[in-house]
């Protein structure tokens, strides 16, 4: 009796054993989703100072012309990069500085046509940057973003959704540190840009401060520059002030034209930046209203 119930203690202790020992399956897997957990940033630990003044001097590096740019190093896939070299998105932390240097210099011939078209100007979090890339696959996206906190975050989840993704989506989209206002002219060539989208930008209230306003009309002549004929320039926010200035200087210029309702019909741009957006989406969850324009550069 007592034989047998140490034997079924033996037994109890060798079948917990068991159920302690490994299973690799579900080591593996429990190692990818770790590894996922790892590579997917958490926005709560990427939060910074909203406002930065666009008017300073930019103390980060930035290119002297577009020739100095690189885009292979964001968008590797475009240019038959390796899955390693994918991996690699060019973001602006420590270990991937955001250099423009010697090593692109106006000889570089490496552009092979591959460029970004579609611009999320003042990105933020992305949003919009990744529901474009998934919508647009054969189009390269890119998110201008003045805050460093907030282009590393958007880097981090892109290259996590690159390795994550199997079908390689989001390899069409890539994110930079710029001041959009005093270096955008830098970075790409005349009109080469399709759409320019300007979801609700930072409102300067003060009458002081509109100077600062994203949308003016001295940037609103580079803007166009930079557009191809017919280009597209988006702008949603739910500051009905900043809504009437952006309106009212777009319509006063030029080189653009408002859109009818109906030029706008099945236009999907429309309807993604309602709510895809950090801002879009908190709008939404506190009832606010929103107002949007799309301007036609002529
Ligand atoms: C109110 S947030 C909106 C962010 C995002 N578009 C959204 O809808 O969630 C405005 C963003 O524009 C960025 N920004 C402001 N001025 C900028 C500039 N001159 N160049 C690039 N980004 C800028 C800010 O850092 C901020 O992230």
């Amino acid at each position: 009796m007592e034989q047998e119930s140490i034997n079924k203690d033996n037994n109890n202790h060798i079948e917990e054993e068991d159920n302690q020992k490994p299973d690799h399956s579900e080591l593996e897997q429990s190692s990818t989703i770790q590894k996922k957990q790892r590579l997917m940033p958490k926005r709560g630990e990427y939060r910074m100072r909203a406002h930065i003044n666009p008017l300073n001097d930019t103390p980060f590096p930035y290119p002297l012309n577009p020739d100095y740019v690189n885009w292979k190093i964001h968008y590797p896939k475009f240019f038959d990069g390796t899955d390693e070299e994918n991996q690699k998105v060019f973001c602006n932390t420590n270990e991937h500085p955001q250099t423009y240097d010697e090593e692109v210099n106006p000889l570089y011939n490496g552009l092979n046509g591959a460029q970004p078209v579609f611009l999320d100007i003042g990105c933020g979090f992305g949003g919009l940057v990744f529901n474009l890339a998934k919508n647009f696959p054969e189009k390269l996206v890119l998110g201008l973003e003045i805050r460093d906190k907030l282009v590393n975050f958007v880097s981090e989840k892109i290259r996590a959704l690159r390795i994550e993704s199997p079908d390689h989506k989001y390899n069409n989209a890539a994110c930079i540190r710029t001041n959009a206002m005093r270096h955008i002219i830098q970075y790409f060539r005349k009109g080469t840009i399709e759409k320019m989208f300007f979801c609700f930008a930072d409102p300067h209230f003060k009458k002081s401060n509109h100077r600062r306003r994203i949308i003016n009309t001295g940037f609103l002549s580079e803007y166009a520059f930079l557009l191809k004929p017919k280009g597209r320039i988006y702008c949603i926010t739910d500051v009905e002030d900043l809504h009437n200035w952006q309106e009212e200087h777009l319509a006063k210029h030029r080189m653009f034209r408002k859109l009818s309702e109906e030029e706008l019909e099945g236009d999907i741009c429309v309807q993604l930046i309602q709510d895809s957006t950090e801002e879009g989406q908190k709008v939404t969850r506190n009832g606010g209203k929103k107002w949007t324009c799309v301007f036609e550069r002529i």
